[in-house]
């Protein structure tokens, strides 16, 4: 690798230019430490810190990757909803180092603040030396400072150990109206914080207490507040929306000091928005500390607040008027996957119903009263095969049926599409021979979702049982329209593979109320059930042809349990 090297005033630091940028920000920066505004010239390059007064790096340390690195100074909510917890989870989810220093513990759930206790000053200082003296802290980002005092401290140690940004989130009351820092605090974020602040991201009280009590009701009001706050000193304002009255939009407003940039998302129906402004801003925070700059920073992380949001709209944590939000966009699938059977249950295979768009348009239904009928005839579980819908559609059409089969307790598999699978949270996916391996699509998916493949050899279940697949599909056991050029393995092929495989299986091709008999009749223990299309949504009544396949393959059952 090429190095140039060059000189900053601090440090001394080898750069190499032509690296590619996740590489970069991997490798994270080594800015001087001069609390300066983020400078985008250095923004491009690798830094190999040798400091100064430092000893020459071993090899051993150069090979040590640098990651990007949040300090917090905040309060600790118990709720988990704000404050510290909220910083800590915003820097995981930004992929961001989040280390803390408490300054206040709160008795804290989804109804109000029941207590405060504040940590003593020292021991402010004592957390605020340990991290900085020891970690390479890129940006702090502040939230809950009680007292004056703590103020002081914090800006004695940002001189002591200068970082590359301080974002000031000025928090003053808690979204219930519970006050976390009187208004004693004013004159130090006024005189201590912001004149040294990159951003301070106040909310539309606190933006008003800064400016000693003026109305905020209108995005104009919002403008003229952060020019206001600009001129306090930091180098940026974000005046935030999110309770502004009768607005259909979160609006919120960045100033830098020229421009104004109203940033809008949706506003989302949720009550689950505690903490949303903690969020906000150590996702700000983490952003820098990969190395964007300010307004990108500030972008990305209201998405991610509106994406949040919108994931955990629904979710119940405590009784209070207002919940937290889930961080990770984790909580619900584990909801999802722990209502149905924990893993995979084979038992699921019984009557597996595949639908096809064709033959819905052919008889004028849809996708969901479709799948509706097939589950209330007695369908185990749904595969979605839609060749023929535009991603979007197919999308929708998947969140459709989500919701049908999750009230019925039934898995929902899409086909071939893993990405329409991650999207709308589906249980599994089906793969062919010639989709995207299922072991590659273990990866992606995770060892909880459900993944079946198509085999018409031992080998191919082999192969699939290797991979970690759930399952497998076998066929076309009988000639069908539904699949071109489709090999038919009969029920001789069928036999085989079900012997040879150790995963179970479920027959599929041609299978109707016909032959389903014949099928379940070959006598192999893992052969689970039999796959559908024509034989139910090629017919005038879903319901009844699936009710009419499940007694069929219910009869056989009992007739191979008592043989
Ligand atoms: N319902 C919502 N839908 C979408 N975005 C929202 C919603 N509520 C708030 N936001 C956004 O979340 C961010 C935080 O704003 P808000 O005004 O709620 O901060 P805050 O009052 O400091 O938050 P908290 O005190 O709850 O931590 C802003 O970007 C705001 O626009
Ligand atoms: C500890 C703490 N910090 C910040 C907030 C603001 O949401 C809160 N409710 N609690
Ligand atoms: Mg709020």
């Amino acid at each position: 690798m090429a190095y140039t090297q060059g000189l900053s005033s601090s440090c001394l630091f080898l750069s190499h230019k032509g690296a590619p940028q996740g590489f970069q920000q991997s490798l994270g920066l080594n800015l001087p430490f001069t609390n300066s505004r983020i400078n985008s010239s250095l923004q491009t390059r690798i830094f190999v810190e040798l400091r100064e007064d430092s000893a020459p790096m071993t090899s051993d340390h150069s090979k040590k990757m640098k990651i990007p690195h949040v300090l917090t100074v905040a309060g600790s909510d118990s709720g988990a909803g704000a404050g510290i917890q909220a910083d800590l989870k915003a820097c995981a989810a930004r992929g961001v180092y989040c280390s803390t220093v408490i300054t206040a513990v709160t008795a804290q759930n989804t109804v109000g603040v029941q207590g405060v206790s504040v940590v003593p000053e020292d021991f402010v200082a004592e957390q605020l030396k340990s991290v900085l003296s020891d970690m390479q802290v890129d940006v702090v980002k502040t939230g809950m400072l009680p007292s004056i005092g703590i103020v002081n401290v914090l800006s004695q140690g940002l001189r002591e150990f200068p970082v590359r940004a301080l974002v000031v989130d000025p928090v003053m009351v808690s979204t219930s109206g519970d006050v976390l820092a009187g208004p004693s605090i004013l004159a130090g974020f006024r005189e201590q914080l912001l004149p040294i602040a990159d951003i301070v991201t106040p909310n539309l009280k606190e933006a008003s207490a800064l400016l000693g009590g003026q109305q905020l009701e209108t995005v104009a009001d919002m403008c003229s507040a952060a020019k206001l706050l600009h001129d306090m000193g930091p180098r940026n304002v974000l005046v935030k929306g999110g309770d502004l009255p009768d607005s259909l939009d979160a609006v919120d407003i960045f100033f830098d000091g020229k421009d104004f940039h109203e940033l809008r998302s949706m506003r989302i129906k949720t009550c689950n928005t505690h903490g949303t402004g903690c969020s906000l801003a150590s996702c700000i925070a983490a952003e820098l500390a990969k190395g964007s700059s300010m307004l990108p920073a500030v972008k990305v992380a209201k998405h991610y607040i509106e994406t949040a949001l919108d994931y955990s709209k629904d979710i119940a944590i405590g009784n209070g008027p207002q919940g937290p939000f889930d961080h990770l966009l984790r909580l619900k699938s584990y909801v999802h996957n722990s209502c149905r059977q924990v893993g995979f249950n084979p038992s699921d295979l019984f009557l597996y119903a595949v639908t096809d768009s064709r033959m819905n348009k052919k008889w004028g239904r849809s996708i969901t009263d479709a799948v509706k009928a097939a589950i209330d005839g007695g369908a185990t579980i749904i595969q979605l095969r839609e060749k023929d819908s535009e991603t979007q559609d197919f999308l929708e059409a998947a969140k459709a049926c989500f919701k049908i089969c999750h009230s019925h307790g039934v898995p929902l598999l899409i086909n071939d599409r893993i990405d329409v699978a991650l999207a709308c949270d589906a249980d599994g996916v089906h793969v062919g021979q010639s989709d995207m391996p299922a072991r590659v699509a273990r990866t992606l998916l995770g060892p909880d979702k459900i993944i079946g493949v198509s085999c018409k050899t031992p080998e191919q279940a082999h192969q699939a049982w290797i991979d970690g697949a759930d399952y497998i599909g076998c066929g076309g056991v009988y000639p069908t329209n539904t699949k071109e050029n489709n090999l038919t393995v009969g029920l001789d092929g069928l036999k085989t593979v079900c012997v040879a495989s150790k995963l179970p299986v479920v027959a599929i091709g041609g299978i109707g109320a016909s032959n389903a008999s014949s099928v379940m009749e070959i006598g192999v223990p893992n052969l689970k059930g039999v796959a559908v299309v024509s034989a139910l949504f090629d017919r005038e009544c879903i319901l009844t042809e699936a009710r009419k396949l499940h007694a069929i393959l219910t009869e056989s059952m009992l007739l191979q349990r008592t043989h």
